[in-house]
């Protein structure tokens, strides 16, 4: 509630020498018949009082200024008795809700708008009558107390209205805080005024004071200084507040003084350019997101850089605050079309690009050129997990129907339910060719040969030392998980990679995960096929980050599996590192298997059209990929041949588009010598390295970072992706430099086992023992001195 006294301002002047206390009432009347048109609108918009009311003489405001007052903040309406015959065109004509509105009745003003309150005209006090004096009588006298001491129990709030603690006020407390305009209190523990912050100097500036309805309890709204409300240093007596969004004003003010030069945040504040570019990505990317956690974050997005516009100059949120207010208040509305810049219109067709498919040609001496061939065309991590945690938190939190929302959205097609189990039905095989299970066997068999050969043939036994028998032995990781890539190529050939080394190495439990097709929702033949083949137990119908999240922790129809592994586009590859570093997903990946890459090392005498197939059959996988040619002492007329060789050869190819886009961030680079070649080749770590020179094989020795290579001029690398026996499910972005490629081992893990003999622990059992005592630990040295004393093998009180 608000007091019951009600300000009449009928002249401007006098509010201003007297608004420092007559604000506190939170409420006034302005007087129709003494102001003019645009002083109401002026007051209205720029005095911050919570509530304007405007006493609306008859025939003196034509009706577009109604209406405009109503729409610039002022919220109701007093009409003196003998104008009520305007009300029927008030609410008829213009529009005016009843509720805003207020007919004088027997000296009553009953106000019904944001507050239910009767003003009574002697209530009604002008503003160059309202002294100090008067409004602390008139709001001792509202105040009623039950309490034997006679205090009023006072609840304190901020400007945002959070409250900031409870205490008590006693009349002169209340009288002392409007003459101050300060929070000002009675201390029951000392038995006195308590001017807030005088001693702490964590002080209040007072706002506003209102009673509650049935007036035996006080509200002060204060705007709190320094640290906070509370003896305890928080900002309220219930400790602190949320960050929120008043947090992170606060927060941004605070960098706005202290944030360093090279922060990102400074960076903001002295660059309005980016700031308004980061306001516009963020408002894109809000459009675009689905769902509760994806909208949430990306509106959290906006609201930050929203923030730091308003911060940056010196707007507060408390203004944003009062504009919504006046508008809450409007009664005519925009018709709230967007501009037409925003409207999505046809999109103008888009023209199929021309020019020649050429690879930029950089020399190996030119620094900045090779450091530039050499990075990968990719998303930022901090940019890609900021799309990808939505996905997998949702996923993880909500199973099933999540996992169906975002094949919906990102591959288009609407699922029942996400898994297929084994035994696949029959429907799922048609239009497979024998052509294609001969071609599908054959790899299979090659595959399974490789991986076999990989198995240890025994356990691995070494006696260290006489007595002390160490061994190491493989036991198959129980469930695995394995995505098979279906963006814009089905890859049954990634399956088998995937499904033979997991079926070689015994997993209990193999689940298989690839895109549905956007036609009819299944998986290709192909891949049902080999899913058979290893004895996959499901097919999860899903991709992406969703995929993989699905396995990572489970959900209603996919059981959690212990490693996901295969490859994927960017969001696949995210995922994974997201689940692996989750604790509580307990899982574990093969490695980042990201887009595809090439690196093919030629020299003078290698076959232009043989290098240029090579760099184009992993050009075609994305336009996130990327193929590098190194070549040896190439005179301009093999780089020419090369190039023409490229173009030509991508022409002709389905996915030329792809391929287009991909050449354009790939490059020649030239070197003087076989040595420098491989040292540039280590340097990028490639996914496959192609070597097309001159006795290839004697040159592997040099290669220290690759996943795959592929030796001389009839080693294609689409061997490899499909039918040698090799995988192809190879580590890129430069992982080759710590990880293998997929292979047996990747399915198992390895336990250690050691047996000890008397004879063994008196061998080792006094080195034990000593390191066991610089380290502090006894208990691991009593495990070998009780057993060695038991033994005899050391003195009974051995130290
Ligand atoms: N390194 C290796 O061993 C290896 C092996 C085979 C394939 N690959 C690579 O795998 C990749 C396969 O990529 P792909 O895209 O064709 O298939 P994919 O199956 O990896 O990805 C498709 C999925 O990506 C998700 N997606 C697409 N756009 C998205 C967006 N805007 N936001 C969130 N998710 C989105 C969708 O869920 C879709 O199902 C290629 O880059 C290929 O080169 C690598
Ligand atoms: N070259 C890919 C690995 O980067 C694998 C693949 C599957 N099909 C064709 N190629
Ligand atoms: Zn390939």
């Amino acid at each position: 509630m608000v007091l019951p006294i009600l300000p009449l301002i009928d002249d401007l002047a006098s509010w201003a020498t007297k608004k420092a206390y007559a604000s506190l009432v939170g409420q006034v009347l302005l007087d129709g018949s003494s102001l003019n048109k645009d002083e109401i609108v002026q007051f209205a918009k720029e005095e911050e009082v919570p509530l304007v009311a405007l006493s609306l003489p008859n025939a003196k405001f034509s009706d577009d200024e109604i209406i405009a007052f109503l729409n610039n903040g002022v919220s109701s309406l007093f009409i003196a008795s003998q104008d009520a015959k305007i009300v029927g065109h008030l609410t008829e004509e213009l529009n005016v809700p009843k509720n805003r509105i207020v007919v004088e009745e027997n000296n009553l003003f009953y106000n019904q708008f944001l507050v239910k309150q009767k003003f009574s005209q002697d209530k009604i006090v002008s503003i160059k009558a309202l002294t100090k004096d008067l409004l602390i009588k008139e709001v001792i006298a509202e105040v009623r107390t039950d309490r034997p001491d006679g205090l009023f129990a006072t609840l304190v709030v901020d400007q945002h209205e959070r409250c900031l603690g409870l205490v008590y006020s006693s009349k002169e407390s209340v009288a002392k805080a409007i003459d101050l305009g300060r929070g000002v209190y009675y201390s029951r523990s000392r038995n006195e005024i308590w001017v807030k912050g005088e001693t702490s100097g964590n002080g209040q500036r007072l706002l506003q004071i209102s009673t509650d309805c049935d007036s035996d309890a006080l509200k002060f709204i204060v705007e709190q200084e320094n640290v906070g409300f509370c003896h305890l240093e928080t900002m309220s007596c219930f400790g602190e507040f949320k960050h929120g969004l008043v947090g992170l004003e606060s927060l941004l003010k605070q960098r706005l003084q202290d944030a360093p030069k090279e922060s990102y945040t400074r960076r903001l504040f002295n660059d309005s350019a980016l700031l308004d570019a980061k306001i516009k990505e963020e408002a894109e990317e809000l459009t675009e997101a689905r769902g509760k956690q994806e909208i949430s974050w990306e509106a959290a997005d906006l609201f930050y850089f929203a923030l730091a516009k308003l911060v940056a100059n010196n707007v507060s949120l408390k203004d944003v605050e009062n504009n919504l207010n006046m508008k809450h208040l409007k009664i005519t509305r925009r018709k709230g079309d967007a501009k037409p810049k925003f409207v999505e219109q046809a999109k103008p067709e888009k023209e199929t690009p021309t020019g020649p498919i050429h690879l930029h040609v950089v020399n190996a001496s030119d620094k900045e050129g090779i450091m530039k061939a050499l990075s990968r065309p990719i998303q930022k991590t901090s940019e890609i997990m900021h799309l990808v945690n939505p996905i997998i938190e949702n996923v993880r939190d909500r199973g099933d129907s999540a996992l169906l929302e975002y094949t919906e959205k990102f591959d288009g097609v609407k699922l029942s339910t996400p898994v297929l189990n084994a035994p696949f039905p029959e429907e799922y095989f048609e239009g497979l060719t024998e052509e294609m299970k001969d071609a599908l066997d054959l790899s299979i068999e090659n595959v399974r040969k490789f991986h076999a050969a990989q198995l240890p043939k025994e356990i691995l036994e070494v006696e260290t030392q006489p007595g002390v028998l160490c061994s190491r032995f493989p036991r198959p990781i129980e469930k695995v998980g394995l995505y098979i890539p279906g963006g814009t190529a089905i890859l049954p050939s990634t399956a088998l990679m995937l499904g033979v080394p997991a079926q070689v190495a015994q997993c209990k439990e193999i689940i298989f995960a690839s895109p549905p097709r956007k036609s009819d929702g299944k998986v290709s033949p192909e891949v049902v096929y080999v899913a058979e083949k290893v004895g996959a137990s499901k097919i999860v119908l899903a991709g992406g980050a969703q995929a993989v999240a699905a396995m990572a922790y489970g959900t209603e129809s996919i059981p959690k599996v212990d490693k996901v592994m295969g490859p994927g586009n960017q969001f696949v590859t995210a995922a994974k590192m997201y689940v692996q570093n989750d604790t509580q997903a307990l899982c574990s990946i093969d490695m980042p298997a990201g887009p595809s890459e090439v690196l093919v090392i030629a020299d003078e005498d290698a076959d232009a059209d043989f290098v240029a197939s090579d760099l184009l059959s992993q050009a075609e996988h994305g336009i996130d990929s990327q193929v590098i040619l190194v070549g040896i002492k190439l005179s301009g007329k093999k780089i020419q041949e090369i190039q023409d060789a490229v173009h030509n050869q991508a022409m002709q190819l389905p996915r030329v588009d792809i391929v287009r886009k991909c050449i354009a961030h790939s490059t020649i680079i030239l070197c003087d010598g076989y040595e420098e070649a491989l040292e540039m080749s280590n340097k990028y770590a490639p996914e496959h390295l192609i070597l097309q020179i001159a006795n290839a094989n004697d040159y592997v020795r040099l290669v220290d970072n690759a996943g795959s290579v592929f030796v001389g001029a009839y080693t294609p690398e689409s061997c490899g992706d499909y039918s040698s026996g090799t995988n192809h499910t190879l580590p890129t972005y430069g992982y080759a430099r710590q990880y293998s490629g997929a292979n047996t081992a990747t399915f198992q893990k390895f336990i250690t086992a050691q047996n000890i003999t008397p004879e063994g622990l008196e061998n080792i059992g006094r080195a034990v023992m000593c390191v066991a005592k610089k380290e502090g630990l006894d208990g691991h040295r009593n495990a070998v001195k009780i057993r060695m004393s038991k033994l005899g093998l050391i003195p009974k009180d051995f130290q």
